[in-house]
């Protein structure tokens, strides 16, 4: 029942495994059902995200596969333990970047990732080779010695990411890794994000409302009021809600519609934006419009987005439900 990752055989040992997940915060009538039956597999190797609105249940998720939160019910293993019985083992394959910093802002770089290698029992021989690789990665080198109160959102983020990798996990969560940034340090991020995984054999489970990040994962989950709506490469969700909308100006769209339904045989809707063409492939469509002898005056071609994905799956659109959350609402607890 699970899907593969396209293109790769699946490995014998998923790096995280879920069935049946429940969580329940509070008693009584105040109880809320964050997580409500969540299954996933995710192979070795992945960038996997798990896309969703505010309150969809994600963070709780990645909590309970980091060994923070018990689940309610259903089973999880990560890197081939389970989460709750095996949490030790759990913690030694997994590396964690949250949403709040935990950096010590008077230490320098370097002293972090010193106190971090301390608290996970790196041999002594390993760590300063392993410091200098994970800073390399991060492009943090020569910013070693300095306190990371002077650091910018995106430098200390880059230096948790570091941290994450220090010991060397399987997987490594990372939950809203780029919140609060500006749009040039995600897109520095991203760049260092490529790069681990490239450097490192690792599998990264990201938590995101972005939708281009979600278009970088090699899978996504849409996730909404603790339940997965779907799951896919971004290019399989996408061609799965249809087709390409082919936008067209023309004399009397009336009459185009008519033509085009009666000779190519293709669904037609008017939108404000003039007539539009429902079709499989929409660059194809648009020499045979011409041929058909249209007067068009203008014409352009979209592909479904994730949006169009999140739409046809839960209903809404993301962006619609992140800003009726509003600002105060970002991470945040409900009223
Ligand atoms: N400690 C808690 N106590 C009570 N309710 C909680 C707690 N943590 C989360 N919740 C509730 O569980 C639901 C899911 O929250 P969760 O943080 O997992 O969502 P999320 O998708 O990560 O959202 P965000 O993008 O805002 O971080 C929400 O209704 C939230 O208010």
């Amino acid at each position: 029942m699970f899907e593969q990752p396209s293109g790769a055989a699946p490995a014998a040992e998923p790096a995280v495994l879920v069935q049946g997940l429940r969580k329940s915060y509070g008693k009584g009538s105040s109880t809320v059902e964050a997580v409500r039956g969540i299954d996933l597999r995710v192979e070795a190797g992945e960038l996997f995200g798990f896309l969703g609105p505010n309150a969809a249940g994600k963070s709780t998720t990645i909590k309970i596969l980091c060994t923070l939160l018990q689940p309610t019910a259903g089973t999880a293993t990560v890197a081939g333990h389970d989460v709750v019985r095996e949490r030790t083992e759990v913690r030694r394959h997994i590396g964690l970047v949250f949403q709040e910093t935990t950096l010590d802002d008077y230490l320098t770089a370097e002293q972090n990732l010193r106190f971090h290698a301390d608290i996970y029992g790196i041999p002594r021989r390993l760590v300063a080779g392993r410091i200098e690789a994970v800073l390399d990665m991060v492009g943090l080198s020569d910013r070693r010695g300095s306190v990371v109160r002077t650091f910018s959102g995106g430098m200390k983020r880059r230096l948790e990411i570091a941290r994450g990798l220090l010991h060397s996990p399987r997987v490594l969560f990372l939950d809203e890794p780029t919140i609060g940034l500006d749009p040039e340090s995600r897109s520095t991020l991203w760049t260092y994000i490529d790069v681990l995984r490239r450097q490192e054999d690792i599998t990264v489970f990201l938590t995101t409302h972005y939708m281009d990040e979600a278009e970088r994962c090699d899978r996504i989950a849409i996730v909404d009021q603790g339940t997965v709506g779907a799951l896919g490469t971004p290019s399989g969700l996408k061609a799965s809600v249809g087709h390409d909308r082919v936008r067209l100006t023309t004399a009397d769209d009336a009459a185009a519609a008519a033509v085009i339904e009666e000779r190519l045989g293709l669904e037609t809707t008017h939108e404000r934006s003039g007539l539009v063409v429902l079709a499989p492939d929409g660059e194809r469509v648009v020499p045979q419009l011409f041929e058909l002898g249209l007067t068009v005056r203008a014409v352009s071609v979209s592909r479904p987005t994730l949006d169009d994905v999140f739409l046809a799956y839960t209903g809404s659109r993301l962006q619609e439900r992140m800003a009726a959350a509003g600002p105060a609402r970002r991470g945040g607890r409900p009223a």
